[in-house]
This record gives structure tokens, C-alpha cells and sequence, in this order.
């Protein structure tokens, strides 16, 4: 495939992207091992995919035992040793099984796993690959989810909070009902039967793969359609009939435009699901996804008979994390209400969709904003005093951390300090090309004390696993951001802290955060060792400085060079007073070099310093210990930013009953 063409989903698998649960597998298997052993990945990577690749079986009677004892055992041995997996501390049967009396409880466990599912109504084939992901029971979300939308197979428009387990809680009904439906020969394997829209690429491709996991007993296929990457490549893989497609909208309505055969026959679909609806509903994917529905619903009046429109042929799941449940709520009971912009197209999606009388409505939100694993806190200062903090808190605290901008430009700026600081960062944002997107996700995956800065393209559904750290380095615009940026950690019950910095000119909106969280009282103040903070105010300063001084020097180059280059070119003599100014300016940059380098020695020495103050001690490399200095030689003490917290005030979260 030619590099133009972009990362096509086979691409994506190769390069890790779609396969974070097996990076994380890998990666803390490796726990004290380098990370970066590419070559042992690719191995693990590529004997992971011959596994859901060689999924012949369809029917769940159908799968051999033989198969499935190969199956279980090989995965139970990548995975036995990687408890920290997202999901470990959910289930004490994720420990690792070392002897026989072990295994005896956890084919114990197994069965009593696989009953809880059954008894949900979920299909054999699923169950046994939700077991050996060591799902041994639904979340709630999906407890709720399960009854309604399989045995009764009503609508659901659910709403829960971040990392609950919101994609299988609509994946596994559709997954069981089309199995379902196929065995019963109502439809037929090649048909296509289920659409998700999602508005973001690496969420939609994240989605894929976990329902591609869900259904690798199946022969079910599913295809991802998103912008980004190649449209012919994309064309190439709906020839092949899926019958789950997840897509953005705007590619989806570009595919159906150039007329695609496949996806162009909306009417026989059976399953459409909407996830981050609130994010749907906003500027840049509405109108696409209005077109799309209403496309659905006219083939719909086309094809079936009056009769038949009555049946609910078509199960809806409307998703999110934020949902606006009371004004839904309100919507699908016809009441009035106050309009506004956003409550107007939620009323259009609601009508557009096509949602029966009486969905389902699950809302395990009202109450928490944010879940209750995630501890928060704040940090109150100048704009200018945020680089300090920003610092203090990376070098303090090593962890898998995402930083969160509101702009581009933020993201190059931070980049450039912490590099001159060497820490290590990578961006995520929407100018960079899909595969470099993927890359840098990649590589934060995998990387334990990886830094992504990243603008709220990132925001959103991304399940990267162990985050534990989210620094709102900007306060975000809206309280729905805020949830989801900080929903990035604390997934799946486990903890994790997100640390939101705000600047005066910041306060209206983080007001606004709190008032919205319903919370009654301010987040608790992040706290902070002074003793040191004027080494790490110098350290910072000379950063910015020599940043500054280096970004000047590239571009008076770049633009003195493109000066002399342009007259040789066109072959004339510059003006004496241009052509000295231009010397004088490159003289300049001379000098401007001489100072940079100097405030990099200066830096250097900094850098190489420890610092100690009463408690801590701690240097520019990474790990930070705190402590006794006796200990930290032998690395025994290791407090977590969570348990400063704690330490100073074990009660944080206060909501409003
Ligand atoms: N039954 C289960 N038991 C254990 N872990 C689960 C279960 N179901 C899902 N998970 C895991 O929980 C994590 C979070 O799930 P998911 O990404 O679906 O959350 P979400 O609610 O969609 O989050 P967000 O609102 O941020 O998009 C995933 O790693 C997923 O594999």
C-alpha cells in the first residue's frame, strides 16, 4: 500500500492501534523489562491476530472443543501474568493461576461467569470470548442494558459514566441478536445489518476492535469507515460484505454519495447505534448524520409495508457518558420544554433516529459527573506560573499522563519546553496526519511514563489503558469535556487523578464546571512543596527562554536564507541597505545561538542537580521518591499524587445530595 493511501484497518492492526488491550497485555507482562522490544511486539502482535483470524466457527455448538481448549490455553498463558490489565482490579479471578488447585477455582469461576452472562440471554459464542478477556460479569451499565435490549429488545437510550463498559453494553445485544437472526434465517451472513456512527477516527477504530474481540467466534465481520484514511482501501473492505459497519459520519455519507452498493441499502438494517450523542448533535457532525438518519428512515417508508413499520424492525441505541437524560426524557414523553440550540437537534435526532414510543432510558449519571474512582483536584495560579506547575507535577509524579489544551498551538509550545527540559511528550491533534495520530497513540500505550498533550480530539471514548494521570492544563470550555477529558483515567474501577489548572482569566469557566457538577464546594487544592519550587521555577524559565531564542533563530533563518536564495535565483543584486539589514540580522541569529547555547549549559548544570527539601528528594529523572533518603536508594518508598491527596484529606469529593 502506498503511504498516500493512509493506514487501512489491516495497517492499524499491525501497528498496535487497534489492539491496546494487547499492548497492555504485553507491555505489563513486561513490567521490568524495556518496553520498547519491537521485535518481541510484532511477534506477540501477529500470534494475537492468527488467533481471531483462523475463526471458523460460527455456531457456538459448533465450535470444537478441541479448538477452544487450544484457544483458552494460549491466551490464558499471555495473559495470566498481566494483571494490570484495565479490568484486573475488578475480578480477584484475574489472578494469576499457579497451581492446580488454582485452576480448579477458576474453571469454577468460568462456569459461574459463563451462567451469569447465559442467563442475561447472551450467546454462547460471545460468552466464551467475553471469559477469556476475563469478563467474568456485565458492568452495570450493562446489567441494566442486557434484559431490556435482548429479551425485551426495546430502544435504549443509556447514559453512564466514562470507562463503564458503554460499547459492549450495546455491542453484545446487537452481537447476540444477529447471531440470533441469522441462525433463525431471517437474515443471512454478507447482509449489512448494523451501523455505528461515533465522531471521532481512533474512537471508531476502538470500537471495531472490541467488538471484533466480542465476536471472534463468530463469523461476523465488521468494517470500520472513517476519514483519514484511504477511501479505496475503505470501498476494498465493504466489497467484502460486512455486516457491522462503524463509521464517522462524514466518510459514511462521502461512501454512500459515490454510491458504495454495500452500505448504500440502508433498509435492511437492523441495528444503528449513536455513541457520544451529546458530541453528535454539535457543529461538524450534525448535519452528516441528519442526512444519514434520514436517509435510514426514507428507504424504510420505501421498502416495508405499513404492517411491517410497525414492528420495531430497527433497534436504536442512543449512548454517552453525558447525556442530557432530563431534556431525552422529556423529549420522548412529547413534553414542552425550553428550546434551545442543543435541545432542538436532540429533538430532531430523537424524531430522525426514529426511537419507539417507549425506549428503554438508563441513566446511571445523574447522581456523579465524574466516577467515583477518580480523585480530583485543582491547581490555582498565573497564566504564567502554569509552566511551573506543569513541571512540578511531571517531575514529582511519573505515570502514564495526558495533557490536555484547548489549542494546537499549546500543544507545540509545551512540546518544545519539555523537550528543552527533557521529558520526553508526543502530540495528538487534529493537523497531524491519521497515521501519525495512531503512532503517537501507539507509542503513549505502551509507554508506563508516557506523556501525551493532546487537544480534546483525545477527549472522547479513548480507552487507552492505566492512564493515571489527566492534567487539564487549560480549563475546558464545557462541563461535557471536562467529564470525558477526566474520564480518560479511572476507567473500569480503577483510580487515577486528574489535576485541572486554572488562571484568573479561567475562574468564569471553571465556576461554571463546578456549579454544572452540582458540586457544593470547591475542588481540593493540589498540594504543593514549596521548599524546592524556585529550582523549578529557574529550570522552567530558562526552558521558555531557550525556546523562545530557538524559535526566533529558525525562522530569522529560514526567512534571510529564503532572501539570498530568491536573489540568486532571479539572478539580481540585493539592495546594499537589504543586503546589510539581512547580514545584521543573520549577525543576530549568530548571537542569538551564542545565548542559546549558553542557557542550555546553564540548564544542563540545573538539571543535573538534585533537589532536596525536609521530605522529598527528587532529581530530573524519572522514578521521584519521597521519603526517607536511605529508602529511596533502595526504591522502597513510591507515593502516588493520589496518596499525597489522601494523605491530606482523606474525604475529597463532595457532591450535593
Ligand atoms: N464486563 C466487563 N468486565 C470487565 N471489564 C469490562 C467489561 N466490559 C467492558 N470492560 C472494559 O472496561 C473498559 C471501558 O469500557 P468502554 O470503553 O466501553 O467504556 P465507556 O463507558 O464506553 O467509556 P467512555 O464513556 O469513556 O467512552 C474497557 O477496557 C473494556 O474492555
Amino acid at each position: 500500500m502506498s503511504d498516500d493511501e493512509g493506514p487501512d484497518y489491516e495497517q492499524l492492526r499491525g501497528m498496535g492501534f487497534i489492539c491496546w488491550r494487547e499492548i497492555n497485555d504485553y507491555n505489563t507482562n513486561d513490567n521490568d523489562t524495556p518496553i520498547a522490544d519491537t521485535e518481541n511486539k510484532s511477534k506477540k502482535k501477529k500470534r494475537k491476530l492468527s488467533i481471531s483470524e483462523e475463526n471458523v466457527p460460527t455456531k457456538t455448538d459448533d465450535i470444537p472443543a478441541k479448538k477452544l481448549k487450544t484457544k483458552k490455553k494460549k491466551k490464558a498463558s499471555a495473559t495470566r501474568s498481566n494483571q494490570t490489565h484495565a479490568t484486573s482490579t475488578l475480578h480477584s479471578a484475574n489472578k494469576p493461576a499457579s497451581n492446580n488447585a488454582d485452576d480448579d477455582k477458576s474453571q469454577m469461576e468460568h462456569d459461574t461467569a459463563r451462567k451469569i452472562w447465559l442467563d442475561l440471554g447472551v450467546s454462547k459464542t460471545i460468552v466464551q470470548a467475553l471469559i477469556e478477556q476475563k469478563f467474568y460479569e456485565p458492568t452495570q451499565i450493562q446489567r441494566m442494558v442486557l434484559p431490556s435490549a435482548i429479551r425485551d429488545r426495546l430502544d435504549i437510550i443509556g447514559a453512564a459514566e466514562t470507562g463503564s463498559g458503554k460499547t459492549l453494553a450495546f455491542g453484545i445485544p446487537i452481537l447476540t441478536h444477529m447471531e440470533n437472526l441469522i441462525k433463525q434465517g431471517e437474515v443471512k451472513y454478507g447482509q449489512f445489518l448494523t451501523l455505528i456512527l461515533t465522531p471521532t477516527r481512533e474512537l471508531a477504530v476502538q470500537i471495531t476492535s472490541h467488538l471484533q474481540t466480542a465476536c471472534q467466534y463468530t463469523k461476523l465481520n465488521i468494517a470500520v469507515v472513517v476519514g483519514g484514511m484511504s477511501t479505496h482501501k475503505q470501498e476494498r473492505l465493504l466489497s467484502k460484505h460486512p455486516e457491522i459497519v462503524v463509521a464517522t459520519p462524514g466518510r459514511f455519507w462521502e461512501l454512500i454519495n459515490e454510491g458504495d452498493k454495500h452500505i448504500s441499502n440502508l433498509s435492511q438494517l437492523r441495528f444503528l447505534v449513536i455513541d457520544e450523542t451529546d458530541r453528535m448533535i454539535e457543529k461538524g457532525h450534525f448535519v452528516d448524520l441528519e442526512k444519514i438518519l434520514n436517509l435510514c428512515n426514507n428507504l424504510i417508508h420505501l421498502t416495508y409495508s405499513s404492517e411491517e413499520m410497525n414492528h420495531p424492525q430497527r433497534q436504536k441505541f442512543v449512548f454517552s457518558a453525558t447525556l442530557m437524560m432530563k431534556e431525552l426524557e422529556a423529549m420522548s414523553k412529547n413534553k414542552k420544554q425550553a428550546v434551545t440550540d442543543e435541545h432542538e437537534k436532540l429533538a430532531v435526532l430523537i424524531s430522525v433516529v426514529g426511537m419507539s414510543t417507549k425506549p428503554k432510558i438508563i441513566d446511571l449519571t445523574k447522581k456523579f459527573g465524574t466516577v467515583e474512582t477518580l480523585t480530583e483536584a485543582r491547581v490555582t495560579c498565573s497564566l504564567e506560573e502554569k509552566d511551573h506547575y506543569l513541571y512540578y507535577f511531571l517531575s514529582l509524579y511519573p505515570g502514564r499522563t495526558l495533557i490536555f489544551t484547548n489549542s494546537i498551538d499549546c500543544i507545540k509550545r509545551l512540546q518544545s519546553i519539555l523537550t528543552i527540559l527533557k521529558m520526553n511528550s508526543l502530540p495528538l491533534h487534529a493537523q497531524m496526519e491519521q497515521k501519525q495520530r495512531l503512532t503517537n497513540l501507539e507509542k503513549f500505550s505502551s509507554s508506563e511514563n508516557g506523556i501525551l498533550i493532546a487537544t480534546d480530539v483525545a477527549a472522547r471514548g479513548l480507552d487507552i489503558p492505566n492512564i493515571q494521570h489527566v492534567i487539564h492544563y487549560q480549563v475546558p470550555r464545557s462541563t461535557q469535556l471536562y467529564i470525558h477529558r477526566s474520564g480518560r483515567t479511572a476507567r473500569a474501577e480503577r483510580e487515577g487523578l486528574s489535576v485541572i489548572v486554572i488562571c484568573p482569566e479561567e475562574l468564569h469557566l471553571y465556576r461554571k464546571i463546578i456549579k454544572t457538577l452540582n458540586r457544593d464546594e470547591d475542588l481540593q487544592t493540589f498540594p504543593v512543596d514549596f521548599t524546592n519550587f524556585s529550582n523549578i521555577k529557574k529550570r522552567v524559565k530558562l526552558a521558555v527562554e531557550i525556546s523562545k531564542l530557538h524559535h526566533q533563530v529558525a525562522k530569522t533563518t529560514h526567512e534571510t536564507n529564503w532572501y539570498f536564495k530568491a536573489a540568486k535565483e532571479l539572478d539580481i543584486e540585493l539592495d546594499e541597505d537589504i543586503r546589510d539589514n539581512e547580514l545584521a540580522k543573520s549577525a543576530g541569529t549568530s548571537d542569538s545561538k551564542i545565548k542559546e547555547q549558553q542557557l542550555r549549559n546553564e540548564l544542563n548544570i540545573l538539571l543535573k542537580q538534585k533537589i532536596k527539601s525536609s521530605d522529598k528528594i527528587y532529581s530530573n529523572s524519572y522514578p521521584l521518591l519521597f521519603g526517607d533518603p536511605e529508602k529511596l536508594l533502595t526504591k522502597k518508598v513510591n507515593l502516588t499524587a493520589i496518596d499525597e491527596l489522601k494523605q491530606r484529606k482523606p474525604k475529597q469529593k463532595k457532591r450535593k445530595a
